[in-house]
């Protein structure tokens, strides 16, 4: 090439006119004044390369240069101006700009990554330092204190023999003692290995009553395996209801052959049990059936040990074979948990946004009210990455699939958000066991979940949707579905219920499919309300009358809690499941104060206003649709509330900012569907006001425990209007209700002043809407147009513009609003005098109270008084009496 290039004629050209002038000389390009080297003949290695440019541009000879180069500036025909110079380097400007951008770029990632090593090295040692850093996420410890408990202040925990790592993160997170549902479940959990079916208050701590048994049981599965050298896919771990079964057939055994190899066999179990002294008195082995919690711990490790012994007869161990594993992970085994942060902060949401089409998460049934805002679905993410799809994936039930970094737990929940916050209680709790909880939910980019499962995290939790697809598309890690060995599902009566979550009863299916391990998998199932069955919907209740006048009578019936809890075992597939169920109001907590207003539907937002206003605090706002969402938002957001909207049309990062906003502020407003109603720890929420009266009550019982959680107090408001009289009415008698839900102490009087406000917020938002809707149909005429390829004459294209007395009125309105909203609304001096239906001069309230306080007072001065439910019929008479008084303000 070099030769070549020497042999052909070189000539230098002056710089004078453009050059592509020159293009009759042969002139072919001008390229950058730098020595390539071509003049070499001999080959350089790419290593020595660069050195010898700058060596070369170095040894140039000036006088050659400037027979080439101009010396000074000259400006060319075209505009452009070629300078002379003396070290010229192959990177002029452009390119070191590059490079500048890139050192730049590569400086920044340093310190993000040097940020990032700090927190985590800080993780260990204080959260605090954390906090300084980073914000914390949805779930996590918000306050950011570490609690300043000793290991003798750990003393109630135990009992439970829960493993030194996790009592050290208990006791940072300054939990003292077990909640009830910890301190009932806990022992047959852990000690019994039983199936626990739990119902308890909302808020009282049901995530770690299943979170911990699982965590102790996983570090004890890997003890014992790496105790006694053996795979963990071939640890004999069974339930106790199971080994009851096994223990029967041997003693069955026994009887029939009276055989001599049963003692020798017990001979050389004695043997191993010397051996395997230690790994028997791991706590998890034994466990009576119905009396799990007074067996001492004596008696437990001499079961265990008689236990194991059954198993350790019963098992042929093979051993672990490296070349099994079908590992796929690049991450690293230093990475103790995946933090789901992780997955927040970077990009993969920008992705997936759009994604908010999973549909095996809960939904809110929206009532299509309104026409914008479509659900967004990424058509990008199907097939970013190298993920291999593998279609109707048809595996056999009995194949144990074992990618050599087993798949311990599967928790399914109903929501993401939900699914959120559960993995950062576990890994909080986690901290120093070295487990990893990996969170699969849709919204975000599937390809990053997959790189999280590649490197094998012991848990996973999931909402449905996202699962069963990732499942399907052959996931290696999750082909270990079949044999985890525990098995939580949150907020189990929601997850249940027909229609929700089609890839539900797929996913338990593959779950059930070998018979060996079902029975050997420890199932977890809570809820709040586990136990409440609500009214059958009108249209499956009493007559039908068919199409040909016939009447038939419907033959399905409103299930009893015994049926629904029977139906929970078998679906499920759990055995002799041990039932905890401490609810004592049906599910609400005890420290929950509830309240209702009764109003006319236009009144609502009057009243609604009145609350936010007058009695400031964090709230949230429950609606029964998207729609309803939407249009209090947008309302509200008029009237300076700024309130946070939730709800599952919205992307999944707006969701997540949304929510962390709303905890970081304690006056925050948030305006949710029911996606928001179950099982989000949000602490210090002050009121939840129902907007609409539930659908059913387990939704009423979730939505209120969003408020007065772990032995906080709180506040509910139920607003309902005519029309609702009889859900209130259904939700009353489901969660048997003797009396009333009493009224909150406010008064047509005291919401007054907020009427006008509420009038020319709805007038400005009515022209809003209008200018849109006109805009909207104005740029779907110029689109149509367009699409059809149609000419359009000027005549015929339409106005985008709106009608400009719209535009006017608009701004009138909007004027008008700022000045009324710039006047406080209640001035000083103003009288909150309320008159209740029964006594109108009773209560007077100072303006320093809050809205608990307020009702606390009026219930504990007896001038409100709890009026007794004695019938259907009763109440609603009363309730029409109650609006008639209420209507008109
Ligand atoms: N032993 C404990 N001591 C103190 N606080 C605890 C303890 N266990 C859990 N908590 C805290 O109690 C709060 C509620 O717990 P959790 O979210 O598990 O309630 P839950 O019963 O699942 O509620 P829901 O029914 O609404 O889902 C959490 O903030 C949690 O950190």
């Amino acid at each position: 090439m070099s030769k070549k290039i020497n042999n052909l004629k070189w000539e230098s050209v002056a710089f004078d006119g453009f050059p592509t002038s020159m293009m009759d000389k042969g002139f072919v390009a001008l390229e950058e004044c730098t020595d390539y080297g071509l003049d070499k003949n001999s080959r350089r290695s790419k290593k020595a390369k660069k050195p010898e440019k700058r060596k070369n541009i170095e040894n140039i000879n000036p006088q050659m240069v400037k027979s080439e180069v101009p010396q000074k500036k000259i400006k060319l025909s075209n505009g452009f101006t070629v300078e002379a110079c003396k070290n010229i380097t192959p990177s002029t400007t452009n390119d070191a700009k590059d490079k500048k951008k890139k050192q730049n770029r590569k400086e920044k990632k340093n310190k993000i990554k040097q940020v990032n090593q700090n927190a985590t090295d800080v993780t260990t040692n204080s959260k605090a330092t954390v906090k300084k850093n980073r914000k914390p996420k949805l779930g996590e410890n918000a306050s950011g204190e570490t609690s300043d408990l000793t290991p003798v202040d750990m003393l109630s925990w135990a009992e439970f023999k829960l493993p030194e790592e996790i009592l050290k993160a208990l006791m940072e997170l300054g939990f003292k003692q077990p909640t009830k549902i910890q301190q009932l479940s806990l022992p047959a959990a852990i000690h019994g290995r039983r199936d626990i079916l739990g119902a308890a208050e909302t808020g009282s701590g049901k995530t770690l009553a299943f979170g911990l048994p699982i965590l102790s049981g996983i570090m004890k599965l890997k003890e014992k395996a790496a105790l006694k050298g053996l795979d963990v896919y071939d640890i004999p771990y069974r339930k106790s209801s199971v080994k009851k079964k096994s223990e029967e057939i041997i003693s069955k055994d026994k009887k029939n052959n009276k055989n001599k190899k049963f003692r020798k066999d017990q001979r050389q179990i004695r043997n191993k049990k010397e051996v395997n002294k230690e790994s028997s008195e791991d706590g998890y082995i034994s466990g009576d059936d119905d009396e799990d919690e007074q067996i001492s711990s004596k008696e437990i490790r001499t079961k265990g040990k008689n236990d194991e012994d059954d198993f350790i007869e019963e098992i042929v161990v093979p051993i672990k074979k490296k070349e099994e594993s079908i590992d796929e992970g690049n991450d690293s085994d230093e990475q103790n948990y995946i933090h789901l942060s992780d997955m927040f902060d970077s990009d993969d949401l920008r992705s997936s946004d759009e994604d908010s089409n999973d549909a095996g998460e809960d939904d809110d049934d929206d009532d299509g009210d309104e026409t914008y805002g479509v659900d967004e679905v990424d058509t990008n993410e199907e097939g970013m990455g190298c993920v291999k799809v593998i279609d109707n994936i048809d595996l056999p039930g009995h194949v144990t699939v074992k990618t050599g970094k087993p798949l311990y737990c599967l928790i399914l929940t109903p929501t993401r958000e939900l699914a959120l916050q559960i993995s950062r209680h576990l890994i909080a709790a986690a901290k120093y066991t070295g487990i990893k909880v990996a969170t699969i939910v849709g919204g975000m980019a599937a390809v990053k979940q997959e790189r999280v499962l590649r490197s094998g995290p012991e848990v996973v939790v999931a909402t449905p949707g996202r699962l069963w697809e990732l499942l399907s598309q052959g996931q290696p890690h999750l082909q270990q579905l079949p044999s985890v060995k525990f098995l939580a599902i949150d907020e189990t009566d929601r997850m249940i219920e027909r229609g929700h979550f089609d890839e539900l009863q797929p996913l338990l299916e593959r779950l059930n499919s070998d018979e060996g391990h079902k029975n050997a998998r420890q199932n977890f199932v809570f809820s709040a309300t586990l136990t409440l069955v609500h009214d059958l919907p009108a249209h499956m209740k009493g007559k039908k009358v068919t199409k040909r006048g016939k009447i038939l009578n419907r033959k399905v019936e409103k299930m009893t809690p015994q049926q629904k809890i029977k139906r929970l075992i078998n679906m499920i597939g759990m055995t002799d499941p041990k039932v905890v169920d401490i609810t004592t109001q049906l599910g609400t907590a005890e420290t929950l104060t509830e309240s209702r207003i009764a109003c006319s539907l236009d009144q609502k937002d009057v009243y609604l206003y009145y609350i936010l206003k007058r009695h400031p605090g964090r709230t949230i706002v429950f609606c029964n649709s998207i729609g309803s969402v939407r249009r209090l938002a947008q309302l509200l957001s008029l009237l300076k509330c700024q309130p946070l909207p939730l709800h599952a049309s919205m992307p999944q990062r707006q969701r997540l900012k949304n929510l962390e906003r709303f905890r970081d502020d304690p006056l925050g407003v948030l305006v949710a569907t029911d996606v928001a109603a179950r099982g989000l720890d949000i602490p210090n929420v002050d009121h939840v006001i129902h907007y609409q009266v539930p659908k059913t009550a387990e939704n009423y019982v979730h939505r209120s425990g969003r408020t007065a959680r772990a032995t906080k107090e709180g506040l509910t408001i139920l607003m309902m209007e005519p029309a609702e009289a009889y859900s209130y009415a259904k939700l009353c008698r489901t969660l048997n209700k003797t009396s009333e839900i009493p009224a909150f102490p406010v008064s047509a009087q005291d919401a007054a002043p907020a009427q006008q406000l509420l009038a020319a917020a709805r007038a400005l938002e009515a022209l809003q809407l209008r200018a849109r809707r006109l805009r909207a149909a104005a740029a779907w005429r110029t689109r149509a147009a367009r699409d059809l390829d149609l000419l359009l004459d000027d005549d015929d294209v339409p106005d985008v513009q709106v009608d400009p007395s719209i535009d006017k009125a608009l701004r009138f309105k909007k004027r008008q609003l700022e000045s009324m909203l710039s006047r406080p609304l209640f001035p000083t001096g103003f009288s909150f005098k309320y008159p209740t239906l029964n006594d109108p001069n009773a209560l007077q309230v100072t303006s320093n109270e809050n809205a608990l306080q307020v009702m606390k007072n009026a219930l504990e001065s007896g001038k409100l008084k709890r009026d007794k439910r004695k019938g259907k019929n009763e109440s609603l008479l009363k309730l029409g009496k109650a609006f008639k008084k209420t209507v008109k303000i």
